[in-house]
């Protein structure tokens, strides 16, 4: 497959170079070796990507929501159409299986193309009847320019579910992808040009942090939607707030799978390996600290290490490998570092801490169990394949701890009690929750988090409002009464 793109950025409906940029090489993490070189965006292009959708953003947004909607499901069609191509660039690009990629990156694209085309000529305002006859209509306005900004664990996800709102409310968006996955987005906004959608609509610019920075600080720009660290968040919220742009922030987490001794042992299991070992723990969700009831932890650790006899890891184009490389040397050393601080501070090492002997950014899916919550593992996101095991005794004990943290992305409770389900699922300080299973996003659904995990959702009719604003516009059916 040739990975090297036409050009470093997507501009106006055709790609753009610019080689003063700072140079961008894309490695596969399997071989480590470069697989494209790209450019970071310079101020010419910067101001390029910008102008272009604040003129396009105009006669896009005056269109009707069908008119929108439709370009976004033809654009959904073509995406299904390509995945298995889709599904091998981004393989290329984050090192992900494709028994993964295939089933989880454009296909989750497609869906949110598909279900916020779907709602696009939906969107209506409403009317408020007054006294005397006199009432208020309000209108759902697109805010302007928009800006996202992704993380590199989903790339083309990442860029789907942000640009699929944005533009169903009348938006246009310049989205600057992570400068360690910059592939997939460029052909997210390829389809998205092809499907119809007006030159301009979504450009795509390249670009470490600094580029990320210059786009929100620009004054076109009237929104910014973060995925990305916590660190981040705090720098792009502050920077947003110097002009009082909306944002969107999908930070990072610590999440808490809480398991019962009434639970079916086997899907926790699965959901515990869902949780922590899929994108090779490389999602933000992710329930890295798992509390077992006492009486099942040594019959829950025992399981789950039969289970992880069934790793298949190597090249991850091969469609049966089901455990992938990290997505760099990077990231690959800080896990490193956190699973040494693990053993230091005397969790149990059950399965894995070791890197194999081989090319690739390979780290074995890790287990401590005895993990306390003051040991840094259970206290830090890791954002790699290591499962903490704590265990608690008591419903009431296990939700504080659960709650302990200033994370609250996401939460999930296993166990057969009915009432318990429920009572836990409302008491969980996060923003997505689960009943019976873990990491599950489905487009319909809301995503995000509370806390320092994040501000908004993503998905579901709720990120609509966050794409839009209403405007109430008051008419009056009477003579105007002045005092004087
Ligand atoms: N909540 C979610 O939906 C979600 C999803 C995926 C990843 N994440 C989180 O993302 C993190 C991993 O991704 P990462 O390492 O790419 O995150 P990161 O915060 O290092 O970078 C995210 C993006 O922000 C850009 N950026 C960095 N500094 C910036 C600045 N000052 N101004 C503007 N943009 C800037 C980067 O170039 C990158 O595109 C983890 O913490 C993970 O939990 C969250």
């Amino acid at each position: 497959m040739q990975t090297q793109p036409k050009a470093s950025h997507f501009i106006d409906g055709e790609y753009v170079e610019d080689t003063a940029g700072t140079p961008i090489d894309v490695i596969y993490p399997y071989t480590g070796k470069i697989i494209a070189s790209l450019h970071a965006a310079t101020p010419p292009i910067i101001t390029q990507a910008l102008a272009s959708a604040e003129r396009a953003q105009r006669d896009w947004g005056a269109m009707t929501g069908t008119q929108r909607g439709r370009v976004l499901r033809r654009a959904a069609d073509i995406m299904r159409a390509r995945n298995h191509d889709l599904s091998v660039l981004e393989t290329f690009d984050t090192g992900k299986p494709y028994q993964e990629t295939s089933v989880a990156d454009a296909t989750s694209g497609a869906d949110a193309l598909e279900y916020f085309g779907g709602l696009a000529g939906a969107m209506t305002g409403e009317h408020i009847p007054l006294a005397g006859g006199d009432f208020v209509y309000t209108r759902r306005e697109p805010l302007g320019v928009c800006v996202g900004i992704g993380a590199w664990n989903y790339p083309t996800q990442i860029a789907c579910w942000k640009a699929a709102p944005a533009l169903a409310c009348g938006n246009a968006m310049v989205f600057k992808p992570s400068e360690t996955t910059p592939l997939c987005a460029l052909q997210v906004a390829e389809i998205l040009h092809e499907a119809g959608a007006p030159p301009g609509i979504f450009n795509v610019v390249q670009g470490m942090g600094d580029v990320g920075a210059s786009l929100i600080s620009d004054a076109r720009v009237a929104k910014v939607s973060l995925t990305g660290s916590v660190p981040t968040g705090r720098k792009v919220y502050a920077a947003a707030a110097e002009n009082i742009r909306h944002v969107t922030m999908e930070l990072g987490g610590k999440s808490p799978i809480v398991i019962f001794d009434d639970a079916d042992i086997d899907n926790a299991v699965s959901g515990a390996i869902l949780g922590n070992f899929y994108s090779t723990g490389q999602v933000c969700s992710n329930g890295t600290r798992v509390f077992v009831q006492k009486g099942i932890k040594e019959a829950f650790i025992a399981r789950l290490g039969a289970r992880l006899q069934g790793v298949v890891m190597g090249d991850p184009q091969d469609p049966t490998t089901n455990f992938g490389p990290m997505v760099s040397d990077t990231q690959r050393k800080i896990v490193q570092a956190y699973i040494q601080k693990g053993v230091a501070e005397g969790a149990r090492l059950t399965a894995g801490g070791n890197t194999p002997d081989r090319d690739g950014f390979f780290i074995e899916p890790t287990v401590f169990a005895d993990v306390t919550d003051d040991m840094t593992i259970a206290r830090e996101e890791i954002f790699g394949p290591v499962m903490c095991v704590l265990d608690f005794e008591t419903e009431a004990e296990a939700l504080a701890r659960a709650n302990a943290t200033e994370f609250g992305l996401a939460a999930s409770v296993f166990t057969n009690d009915l009432t318990r389900a429920h009572r836990m699922a409302a008491g969980f300080a996060a923003g997505t929750c689960y009943i019976n299973t873990h990491n599950l996003a489905p487009v319909e659904a809301p995503f995000g988090g509370s806390k320092l995990s994040g501000v908004g959702r993503e998905n579901s009719k709720l990120a609509l409002n966050h794409y839009s604003e209403m405007k109430g516009v008051y008419v009056a059916m009477n003579d105007v009464e002045a005092p004087f």
